[in-house]
């Protein structure tokens, strides 16, 4: 048996060798960099890529070492990519995405749409984050209040994105990439479920109960102990309220905020019934102007992965280079496209720092259709 600092020795050697050998792998990366700068050509070439990994991988002796050495010249090559971005982005060949910056966002005299009606959650949100004197209307889909907001009827849009117990409001998101609207600013707000019916109602006469699917998952515990209750999907919790006072019928029950109790002049059968209660939900305001302010600290984008293995991470690798944090991470199912997603990060961060440029520059070069969604 070799003796164990002899053999470290060894290895000592050979390490020193190998980061020689990539620092001057780097330099000449820098040269095809210059070389880039002056021809416009892009920084990702994965047929080169691709064919040195066959060409190193087929020198391996081993399946092993085969696997290793295309493992270990994956991250040579994308770090030699990044040092590219790096100086493409230093000599001022950043394209500045499509976002105008200013001084501070316009709330006065803001025209503000939600979807549902009168006591909607949403409204809740919209009076936390805008002050109780606002212009505000409603619509009835999540849809018409982005067209809203794309056709300049209303200024701001306030929409659900996600919820602690529930999980994220899928459709949202996937409006917030068939739409050119921008995110610029967030709220949460606690979300506590009542059931509500009519001002002679008792518990005990209930046999219909009516909410939004979200609510309805999120109070899953309660219903489950109500299992002969028959459960009614509706649009939005407040319609469900509206809608019990509407129908006039006992048996009828709506899970909704007590706000809507005072509303529509129901009465508060139960309280607090959701699962969770910390339960919360966290809303997005949206604009149809895509601009950010220097004060913006948070980035949602979206893209597509590229279909192979380890794509992900090799994306991902882009936000730890830079030392970017990353908040939350998401995926959704491409349209037309079976198994295959869109990942949507939010991260810290403003569209004017260099490490963010960095990052967004090689987002874009290696992934399908990154989309910047907001800078609030
Ligand atoms: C260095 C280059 O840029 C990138 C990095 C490569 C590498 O490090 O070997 C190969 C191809 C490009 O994606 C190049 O184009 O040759």
């Amino acid at each position: 048996m070799k003796d164990l600092k002899e053999l470290r020795d060894q290895i000592d050697v050979i390490d020193r060798q190998i980061v020689d050998l990539y620092q001057e792998r780097m330099e000449i990366a820098a040269g095809v960099a210059e070389y880039k700068i002056n021809t416009g050509k892009k920084v990702f070439d994965k047929e080169r890529e691709d064919s040195k990994l066959a060409t190193l991988t087929a020198l391996g002796k081993t399946d092993f070492n085969k696997h290793g050495i295309r493992e270990l010249f994956e991250q040579i090559m994308s770090m030699s990519r990044k040092r590219q971005y790096q100086l493409l982005t230093a000599h001022g060949m950043y394209e500045k995405p499509d976002f105008t910056e200013v001084e501070s966002l316009d709330y006065h005299n803001a025209r503000i749409v939600f979807q549902g009606t009168e006591g909607a959650y949403s409204q809740l949100a919209l009076r936390e984050y805008f002050g109780e004197q606002t212009d505000s209307y409603h619509v009835e889909t999540w849809r018409d209040a982005m067209e809203a907001i794309k056709n300049g009827e209303a200024d701001y849009a306030v929409l659900p994105i996600e919820n602690s117990s529930a999980g994220i409001v899928s459709e949202n998101y996937d409006l917030m990439v068939e739409y050119d609207n921008c995110i610029v600013g967030e709220q949460i707000i606690q979300i506590n479920h009542a059931l509500l019916g009519l001002p002679d109602a008792e518990l005990s006469d209930i046999t219909d109960v009516y909410s939004h699917p979200q609510a309805l998952m999120q109070c899953g515990r309660y219903l489950e102990s109500h299992r002969e209750w028959e459960k009614h999907s509706l649009k939005n919790t407040a319609m469900a309220a509206k809608k019990v006072k509407e129908d006039g019928k006992k048996h009828k029950a709506a899970i909704a905020s007590s706000l809507t109790a005072d509303i529509y002049g129901l009465k508060v059968l139960d309280e607090c019934i959701q699962d969770n209660r910390m339960n919360a939900t966290r809303f997005i305001i949206v604009s149809g102007k895509r601009v950010f302010t220097s004060k913006a600290e948070k980035i949602s984008i979206c893209f597509e992965g590229m279909h192979e293995s380890g794509s992900l991470y090799h994306m991902l690798s882009h936000f730890i280079y830079n030392g970017i944090n990353m908040n939350h991470i998401e995926s959704r199912p491409v349209q037309g496209k079976n198994w295959e997603y869109r990942f949507f990060v939010d991260f810290e961060g403003n569209l004017n720092d260099a490490a963010v440029q960095n990052a967004l520059r090689g987002l874009a070069e290696e992934t399908l259709g990154l989309k910047i969604l907001g800078n609030y």
